[in-house]
């Protein structure tokens, strides 16, 4: 059977009864019900994940796929194309934006090359090439089904190794030149939302280029008609590989029951697209940030994802992950370190009780 299938079958919804079993700690520590906010959620959650009340994170890594777009010479982003390569280089010799803040979290970074148009000859970058960029989907598929499945493959088989070597919190990032404009395609082809929605400015674009990508991505899914009930359809004909290596991560988290932090607007588009494939993925997503651009709003509504921070940030390669790392591993915390309602000399099942007495009464 394909790693794709078998993947998809693997995934199960996460543990409801573990879950309870976690709000039951949440709330007998000492606080009122709820206090803590989505720190409560993200603990909760966890615990569904990993099917125990009692975590703590071992290792995190972000997993940065890296493509180019055979879209870019439509003129729909601003920088060189060559910025791709020199990424994979800066972020293995750590001096990409993603590397302070991954320091800072103590995370390691898996850089993969899943689609640059040049051979990159670097030692700390894993070579899983699909092929040398995608094609310009304004004139033809991005790539064919194949390639498309491969790519989600190499996302699976990559994370699976990761999770193999100990990793048990895991971030989504990725560095691609006119990524962005791959994503609101992808969007565009799901939602057929009004454009202004969808597309924005990505790494920076004149307003003539911005007016240019908008028609691209409109023209580029009149011409395919891509099916929006058919994820790897949609993601062949106007995807990018980076994010189908994305969503194949998000995958392999979801069937091996580990933890997925998305992104900014690339990342968030390859979790609607594992969605598409396997609806009970999202419930291994935790948000971190949400990205400046215009479709990231759209993304959080459709897929229910509610962002942990909102800072302004629009750069990708896993930045917001890195930085929320930090959060999902104080919430494990909680359970271990806090005192409870026994001191006052309170049950579990007393304190159970009055929650449900006044249900309704806390703010959330
Ligand atoms: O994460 C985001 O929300 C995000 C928003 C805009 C740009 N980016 C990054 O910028 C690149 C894509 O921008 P562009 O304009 O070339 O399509 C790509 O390498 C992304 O990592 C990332
Ligand atoms: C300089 C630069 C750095 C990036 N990192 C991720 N995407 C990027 C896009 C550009 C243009």
């Amino acid at each position: 059977m394909h790693l794709l299938q078998k993947t998809l079958e693997a995934i199960k919804p996460i543990d409801r009864a573990v879950m309870a079993a976690a709000q039951r700690e949440i709330d007998y520590c000492l606080k009122p019900p709820g206090s803590l906010g989505k720190l409560e959620d993200i603990a909760r959650q966890i615990a569904g994940i990993t099917g125990k009340v009692h975590n703590s994170i071992g290792k995190k890594a972000i997993v940065v796929m890296m493509a180019d777009n055979g879209v870019y010479s439509e003129g729909v982003a601003m920088y060189p194309q060559d910025i791709t390569r020199i990424g994979a280089d800066f972020v293995t010799s750590g001096r990409m934006g993603v590397n302070f803040l991954a320091n800072y979290a103590k995370a390691d970074i898996i850089a993969v090359d899943i689609g640059i148009q040049v051979d990159v000859d670097l030692p700390k970058v894993l070579n899983r090439k699909i092929r040398y960029g995608t094609a310009n989907f304004l004139k033809e598929p991005a790539m064919t089904r194949e390639e498309a499945i491969r790519a989600v493959e190499v996302g699976i088989e990559v994370t699976n190794a990761a999770i193999d070597q100990g990793y048990d919190l895991i971030g989504t990032g990725e560095i691609g030149i006119g990524n962005t404009t791959a994503s609101s395609a992808v969007l565009y082809a799901f939602t057929g939302a009004p454009i202004d929605r969808v597309v924005g400015r990505g790494a920076g674009l004149t307003d003539e280029a911005f007016a240019r990508k908008k028609a691209v991505v409109q023209e580029a899914v009149r011409l395919h008609r891509p099916d929006p009930d058919d994820a790897l359809d949609v993601l062949s004909k106007v995807g990018s590989l980076d994010i189908a290596g994305m969503a194949g991560t998000y995958l392999a988290c979801a069937a091996r029951r580990v933890p997925v932090l998305t992104d900014g607007l690339i990342s968030n588009v390859a979790a609607l697209v594992a969605m598409r494939l396997k609806p009970e993925t999202v419930e291994y997503m935790i948000p971190s940030h949400i990205s400046f651009e215009p479709g990231a709003k759209l993304l959080k509504e459709i897929t229910g994802l509610e962002p942990m921070i909102d800072m302004d940030m629009r750069l990708g390669e896993g930045t917001g992950c890195a930085l929320v790392f930090s959060i999902v591993e104080a919430a494990l915390r909680m359970i271990e370190e806090m005192g409870t309602f026994a001191v006052i000399g309170k049950t579990r099942d007393e304190i159970g009780d009055h929650i449900m007495a006044y249900r309704g009464k806390f703010p959330r």
